[in-house]
């Protein structure tokens, strides 16, 4: 029986887990929890589908957010009452800079608040920023595996298409309050856009928890639009080895 109101899961299934690795896509799970020790699956409810798997002794809890800060807030929240301290973001992005390649790694240090929910955690004048010691976990994990990840800014968007200013083929429309906002945050010197980084950084250091991001890039916004299904498989693969070796390393410190 369930002690949280969405996610189907206890605290007796999570085994005294402190640390989540939490990607957008519930399939991703499964992929992330097969590379740690003893794999198990626990449940899937809604866009939450959650494995178990141990690094070295401690177990880590892997959940799908689902997509957008709304599903996101629920899953942070919910492994929160269930004991998580930790929450490690894995997901895939679009960069914006023209420097930025396909499948480079990106670790997030602070995200621009383009969400909603995080407004309900504390007001837009409170930063969206990486907890320090998750940061440093993804990059030196990134470095390990002889890659350099770009550090910085991303914008965190709650929808796909006129937030990240994607002029639709169906209507051609954005709002003109995101016109020109690819070009502002490029100026800007942010590195890429996806869709739960804002609500995921503002929450967990408002409510005192520890929260770090890692991304793949799937899409350049000044190349592309569309990814390369083989570029996706291969990105994801690297960025799920830096975060599950970034877990290996809080979980020991
Ligand atoms: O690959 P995930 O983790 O889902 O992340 C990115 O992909 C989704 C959009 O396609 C959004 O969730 C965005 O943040
Ligand atoms: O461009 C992109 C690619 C992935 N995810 C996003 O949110 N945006």
């Amino acid at each position: 029986m369930s002690e949280v109101f969405h996610l189907g899961l206890t605290k007796a299934m999570l085994k005294g887990a402190k640390i989540a690795v939490v990607p957008g896509d519930p399939a991703r799970s499964e992929r992330i929890a097969r590379r740690m020790d003893k794999p198990e699956f626990l449940a899937s409810t809604r866009e939450f589908t959650s494995w178990l798997g141990y690094l070295g002794n401690e177990p880590v809890v892997v959940c799908s957010t689902g997509i957008g800060g709304p599903s996101v807030s629920i899953c942070v929240e919910e492994l929160a009452q269930l004991g998580v301290r930790t929450f490690l973001r894995v997901g895939t992005t679009g960069a914006i800079q023209p420097y930025i390649n396909v499948g480079d790694v990106l670790v997030t240090t602070g995200a621009v608040r383009l969400d909603g929910a995080s407004r309900h955690f504390a007001p837009l004048e409170y930063p969206a920023v990486a907890d320090f010691a998750c940061t440093n976990a993804l990059y030196n994990a990134a470095v390990a595996q002889g890659v350099t990840p770009y550090v910085g800014i991303t914008a965190s968007s709650d929808t796909f298409y006129p937030g990240q200013e994607r002029y639709d083929t169906f209507s051609g429309k954005v709002y003109p309050a995101f016109q020109g906002t690819l070009k502002q945050w490029q100026d800007l010197n942010v590195m890429n856009y996806e869709m739960e980084s804002a609500t995921l950084l503002t929450m967990c250091a408002a409510l005192g928890l520890k929260a770090g991001m890692v991304a793949g890039v799937i899409v350049n916004r000044t190349q592309q639009e569309i990814p390369n299904e083989t570029t996706i498989k291969s990105t994801e693969e690297k960025v799920v080895s830096v975060v599950i070796e970034a877990a290996r390393r809080l979980a020991s410190a």
